[in-house]
């Protein structure tokens, strides 16, 4: 074959890729329906998928993607959000059919916030009257809208936004205004060029007094020419490191009136005298992010899953070395390290997986109640989504870079689909709740409990382990065998989250009585605090993915490839975070010895499943967008022939030779001459 032919891409998987799969122990689509929850929403999925990836522009937008300018980046990701909403309007998709279609195609798109918060925020923060006029046209495209909270000075601390919303009751309007340069907002996705509404949160100022941050559905372009109205000024704030389908914008406000009606009035009611009423507290207004927080913890599922699907095929296609000599060079997938930097993430993508089912059930349940007036979840509901969120970005994020490592060189090319992943992975780590403020706030519910626990009262929900009552522990692994017992890793790990949060609480009691003020107690102990608030979480993703495990209506051969990640997942956990098992002696040296054993036994147990684990995520190669970790495995004819779409290798011969290269060579020539 001539090497201009090397290009075309072979018909049959590639047969080390087909090795793999063939000495796989379990059914693969078993493994799919439980993780689309059952076979029918596995033909949902793929019914969807093919209408999806029937047309040219959806099989198109990944190249734009990796190949385009900024510019025609946001073109396509525009006619991407167009498309979605005709698809959802005709085939009028539930909310959960309109969810599979965007795991699949890449989630971001130009007004991807339409759907994702401003939508939320009208169920959740309009009465059913403002419902009747807003959630309406919002939900036919009529009007196109994002949601506008961070401000250039505040993203975190609420209570400090600077956007002001005054009643003027002559009029019956609210005036916004951003008083400050600080006030600007700046940051909401879709803002910059797409939304032509907002729903903007601003303190509410009525009869001269200040009631903290409210919601205000604000028109920023008009209907007709999408120009900025008069005494708006918007703008795209400019290049980022990833996500660049999304227009994340500033908007400035100047004496900006719109109708009373305008401010979303469940939580709170400002009557046309300028009377304030709250008929909930002001944290009932923050609804919309603690969906969010829900929707990116499976989002962290999505990249980690995508991530490790990549990471493991090209392991298996890639040969690197010898590891016997007499033998030909090995599959990277065979080295040991390799398997250490690939089945953490993998172990994690299911402990995700099944960890925000839970959450995702708690939070529907919830919100069912909370919709009704009954806001007694909502504490629990806060912490839980927000550790939740904290954790899954925090450890995707972590293990996505590491897999994209493990791809070597080829890792860093675009068209590998993991170097993209990781920047649009990074910010998940911010947005929504910074995750060491996320930390802070369980921390703070964990003190709460932990404290309660103490009096007497007895604790229900995610931190009920706080009033157990705690014979002197004992460390459940007498021997190796003992450390894969799933009911003693989950043992080990509650026990360790409660000595963490105790030592904090007694510390920052000990700080309080020694005469410091809280606040300067809690911030000498801040590290601390978040170190509780991760063993906490840790010790929930653990038993949340371990009760899985265990009440899962499938084959034993799923069942003890599960609890083999499981187990792996659990000892893997504990290893990394040695140091604070055995400061909290829920671990001894010996028992550290065997976890470390059973740890790399684990990898070679989980081996000869790798490829099956990962294909059970069934991604189309069109949502993979990888050259490394198509279905067939032909990496290297996929590399070069990715080649082609570079718009630098459009012209043999760049302008650039003209301009300066040509000139510059000639000019050393005659010199030698
Ligand atoms: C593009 C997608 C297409 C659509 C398809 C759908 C697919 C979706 C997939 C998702 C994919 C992800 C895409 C990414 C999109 C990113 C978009 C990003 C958006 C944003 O970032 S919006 C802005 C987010 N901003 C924040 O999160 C701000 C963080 N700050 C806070 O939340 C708070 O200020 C605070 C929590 C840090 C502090 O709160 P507060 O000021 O009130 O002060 P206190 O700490 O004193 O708290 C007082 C008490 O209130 C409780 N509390 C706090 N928050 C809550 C809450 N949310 N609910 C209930 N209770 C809350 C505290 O615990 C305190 O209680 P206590 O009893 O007094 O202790
Ligand atoms: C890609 C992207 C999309 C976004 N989309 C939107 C959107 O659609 N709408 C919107 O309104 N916003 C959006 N945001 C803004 C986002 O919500 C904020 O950036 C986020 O909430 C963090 O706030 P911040 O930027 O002010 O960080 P800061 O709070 O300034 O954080 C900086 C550092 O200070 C620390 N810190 C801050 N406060 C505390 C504290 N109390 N205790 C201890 N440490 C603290 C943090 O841990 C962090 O290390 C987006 C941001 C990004 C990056």
């Amino acid at each position: 074959m001539s090497y201009l032919e090397f290009g075309a891409i072979p018909l049959q998987v590639n047969p080390d890729l087909q090795e793999e799969r063939d000495q796989a122990s379990f059914h693969v689509t078993e493994l799919t329906h439980i993780i689309d929850g059952g076979a029918e929403k596995t033909q949902l999925r793929k019914r969807l998928e093919k209408l999806i990836y029937s047309d040219p522009d959806f099989r198109r937008f990944p190249d734009v993607r990796t190949f385009g300018t900024k510019s025609e980046f946001y073109g396509a990701s525009v006619l991407k959000s167009i498309k979605l909403f005709q698809l959802r309007k005709e085939h009028q998709w539930t909310d959960e059919e309109s969810d599979i279609v965007h795991s699949l195609v890449d989630h971001g798109h130009a007004l991807g916030l339409h759907h994702a918060m401003f939508i939320p925020a009208l169920e959740r923060l309009a009465t059913d009257e403002q419902k009747a006029k807003w959630l309406t046209i919002a939900k036919q495209y009529k009007i196109l809208g994002t949601y506008a909270q961070t401000e250039l000075g505040h993203g975190t601390y609420l209570q400090g936004l600077e956007t002001t919303a005054t009643y003027d009751p002559g009029t019956q309007e609210f005036i916004l205004n951003t008083p400050t340069i600080s006030a600007m907002k700046w940051w909401p996705g879709s803002l910059g060029k797409s939304s032509n509404y907002a729903i903007v949160l601003a303190t509410l100022i009525t009869r001269g007094k200040r009631h903290g941050m409210h919601p205000f559905v604000v028109q920023l372009r008009s209907l007709e020419d999408h120009q900025p109205l008069p005494g708006i000024k918007v703008g795209e704030i400019g290049a980022k490191m990833g996500t660049l389908s999304t227009d994340n914008g500033y908007l400035i406000l100047n004496n900006i009136r719109i109708l009373r009606e305008n401010m979303l009035m469940k939580n709170a009611q400002v009557s046309p005298d300028g009377t304030f009423t709250a008929s909930a507290p002001n944290q009932a207004n923050y609804a919309t992010m603690v969906l969010l927080r829900v929707r990116i913890s499976e989002f962290a599922y999505t990249n980690i899953s995508k991530a490790v699907t990549i990471g493991i095929r090209y392991s298996a296609v890639r040969r690197q070395s010898k590891l016997d000599p007499e033998e030909k060079e090995a599959k990277i997938l065979e080295y040991q390290t390799q398997q250490y930097k690939l089945f953490p993430g993998l172990a994690l993508a299911y402990a995700i997986l099944f960890s925000t089912k839970l959450l995702k059930k708690k939070y529907r349940e919830a919100q069912t109640e909370i919709m009704k007036g009954n806001l007694q979840s909502l504490p629990e509901l806060h912490c839980e989504t927000s550790g939740s969120k904290a954790f899954c970005t925090e450890h995707m994020l972590k293990e996505v870079e590491i897999i994209r490592q493990s791809c070597g060189g080829h890792g860093y090319l675009a068209a590998s689909g993991i170097g993209m992943m990781t920047s649009s992975s990074a910010p998940l780590v911010t947005v929504e709740g910074e995750n060491t403020v996320m930390y802070l706030q369980v921390a703070r519910y964990l003190l709460k409990r932990f404290s309660n626990a103490k009096s007497g009262e007895q604790i229900e929900g995610c931190t009920s382990y706080l009033s157990m009552n705690h014979a002197p522990y004992l460390c459940p692994f007498l021997s190796e065998k003992d450390c894969r017992n799933l009911s003693s890793l989950c043992d080990v790990y509650r026990y360790r989250a409660f000595i963490v949060i105790s030592r904090v609480v007694r510390t920052v009691q000990t700080d309080i009585k020694d005469g410091l003020p809280q606040h300067d107690a809690f911030n000498k102990n801040l590290v601390h605090l978040v170190r509780a608030a991760r063993a906490h979480c840790y010790f929930n993703v653990v038993k949340d993915f371990a009760e899985a495990v265990k009440e899962l209506d499938a084959s034993i051969q799923i069942c003890t490839v599960l609890i083999s990640l499981c187990c792996f997942f659990a000892v893997h956990g504990i290893v990394e975070n040695s140091g604070d098992f055995l400061q909290t002696q829920t671990i001894g040296v010996e028992q550290l010895k065997w976890l470390k054993n059973l740890q790399t036994s684990l990898l070679a147990e989980i081996r000869p499943n790798a490829v099956a684990l990962v294909d059970a995520f069934d991604y189309h190669d069109i949502t993979l967008t990888s050259a490394l970790g198509s279905y067939d495995g032909n990496a290297y004819e996929r590399l070069y022939q990715s080649t082609e779409k570079d718009s630098m290798n459009s012209q043999e011969v760049h302008s650039s030779y003209h301009t300066y290269l040509k000139p510059f060579i000639q000019e050393m020539n005659k010199a030698k001459l």
